[in-house]
């Protein structure tokens, strides 16, 4: 099956992951966004998506099923959180610190269309250097087992065509702020870097009624500083050819900072651009031949580059337990102080709003495609060839081992036959050397 075709599967789901600090909101994050869902048909159930998936997937063999990373860590990712709840219940009940993971998942309607959205929700990073990383080696295995889940069934002869999409479309990875110095902390760099090779990252300050326009403005510049400092890749809403393409279109030329920014490392989403515009390597070329240009109108441009010039995006998430009102006495969801109310989604208060439909409509495709397009291949190709070079180099030992039993076979041999008085004719030795040799691949 063509990419084009296969991708066409994918269309109505969408997988969002929050990663971040124990105590920065995710699951707060996942609250209010649930409060401006359109559910379609009553409330979601949980499910564990990836083990369903697993079952759904039939009868495939042992050697070829991926193993779930639930099954060999304790309270890891893909288990079901405590007990009973629900996904509506994991969304409205009493706000708990996040002990296993949780998959919520709800059948909504957005902009007429529907989309199964499964938000996970996965434990805080909390403790020394060694639980981090050991917390985030569960966070990419549970990735890597969504891309296996896919591997097995694009292995099947027959394909199931009702097979859920369970990879990860992206993540959202909270940063703390409370730090003395802006932008990000080591593990925060650490984490960043290995998630960053795995699914679409987008970085969010969240408690940002907490912070002032100032404190923002350099808390922001300060973490994409740190992250370009540290090849760190977020998810790319302009891409540097596309900041190019929409300077062209204003008319306008790159100055020298623009153009240092657009020469930076390209990202997943420069060689999709690349590969469906038609752009070839050469740049000379690709100014002057490229042919699609007319499929990027200036306001899908401008809406791309609004949202690139908001990341890391400042979220805000409702006050549990207290019904807000706005000044006209409209309910909404915020937080109320001595001064005024807050509203999570008004855009002069934080970037939630943009955030909410960049994910759920403007670029749900796109970060699809680049989740299967790019991560997906990448992580298939890896495997592959992992798989290959070990089967290389256990046959390479089975030929030492069987090289081995042979001379040792042939010495004795000798000595049985020198003990018995004969000798070896050249013929005995030939045959006996031949008939213990491997016949390898390359002389078939
Ligand atoms: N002021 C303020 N407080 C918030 C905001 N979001 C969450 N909180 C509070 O922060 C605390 C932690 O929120 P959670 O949503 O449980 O944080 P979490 O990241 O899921 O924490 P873990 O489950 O430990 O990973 C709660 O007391 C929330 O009420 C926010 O936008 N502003």
């Amino acid at each position: 099956m063509s990419y084009s075709m296969r991708r066409k599967n994918l269309v109505s789901e969408l997988n969002l992951m929050v990663a971040g600090y124990s105590g920065l909101g995710k699951t707060s994050f996942i609250r209010t966004l649930f409060g401006t869902l359109k559910l379609r048909s009553g409330p979601g159930s949980l499910k564990n998506k990836a083990s369903a998936a697993q079952m759904a997937s039939g009868t495939s063999t042992p050697t070829t099923e991926p193993t779930s990373p639930s099954a060999t860590t304790s309270g890891g990712l893909g288990t079901k959180a405590n007990g009973t709840k629900d996904s509506v219940g994991y969304a409205t009940g009493e706000l708990e610190r996040t002990l296993n993971s949780f998959e919520a998942l709800f059948e909504i309607e957005e902009s007429a269309e529907k989309i199964n959205l499964t938000l996970v929700d996965t434990p805080g990073f909390l403790g020394s250097d060694e639980v981090v990383d050991a917390h985030c080696d569960e966070i990419i295995a549970y990735l890597e087992y969504q891309f296996d889940l896919t591997l097995a069934e694009e292995r099947k002869v027959r394909r199931n065509p009702k097979a859920t999409d369970n990879q990860i479309h992206a993540c959202l990875y909270f940063i703390d702020h409370s730090s003395t110095r802006p932008g990000l902390s080591a593990a925060d760099i650490r984490i960043l870097q290995r998630l960053g090779t795995r699914v679409n990252l987008i970085p969010v300050l969240s408690r940002a009624d907490t912070l002032t326009r100032a404190q923002t403005k350099k808390l922001k510049q300060a973490i994409l500083k740190d992250a370009a400092l540290h090849q760190i890749q977020f998810f790319q809403f302009l891409s540097p050819k596309l900041a190019k393409k929409l300077l062209q279109q204003q008319g306008g030329t790159e100055d020298h900072e623009q153009k240092k920014k657009r020469n930076s490392r390209p990202g997943p989403g420069d060689d999709e651009e690349a590969e469906e515009n038609g752009e070839g390597e050469e740049e000379e070329e690709e100014d002057d031949e490229d042919e699609d240009e007319d499929e990027w109108d200036p306001e899908t441009l401008e809406e791309k580059a609004h949202l690139q010039s908001l990341a890391p995006f400042t979220v805000i998430a409702k006050e549990e337990d207290v019904e807000i009102k706005d000044k006209q006495g409209k309910p909404v969801q915020g937080r109320e102080f001595p001064w005024g109310v807050l509203n999570c989604f008004d855009s002069d208060h934080c970037d939630l709003s943009s955030l909410r439909s960049a994910l759920l409509s403007s670029h749900r495709q796109e970060l699809k495609e680049i989740t299967f397009g790019y991560f997906y291949e990448k992580y298939r190709t890896e495997k592959l060839l992992a798989r290959t070079k070990s089967q290389h180099l256990q046959f390479q030992q089975q030929q030492l081992q069987s090289a081995g039993s042979t001379a040792s076979l042939n010495n004795n041999n000798k000595t049985a036959l020198l003990k018995n008085g004969g000798t070896l004719t050249p013929k005995e030795s030939m045959l006996s050397v031949g008939s213990g040799s491997i016949v390898g691949p390359w002389e078939e």
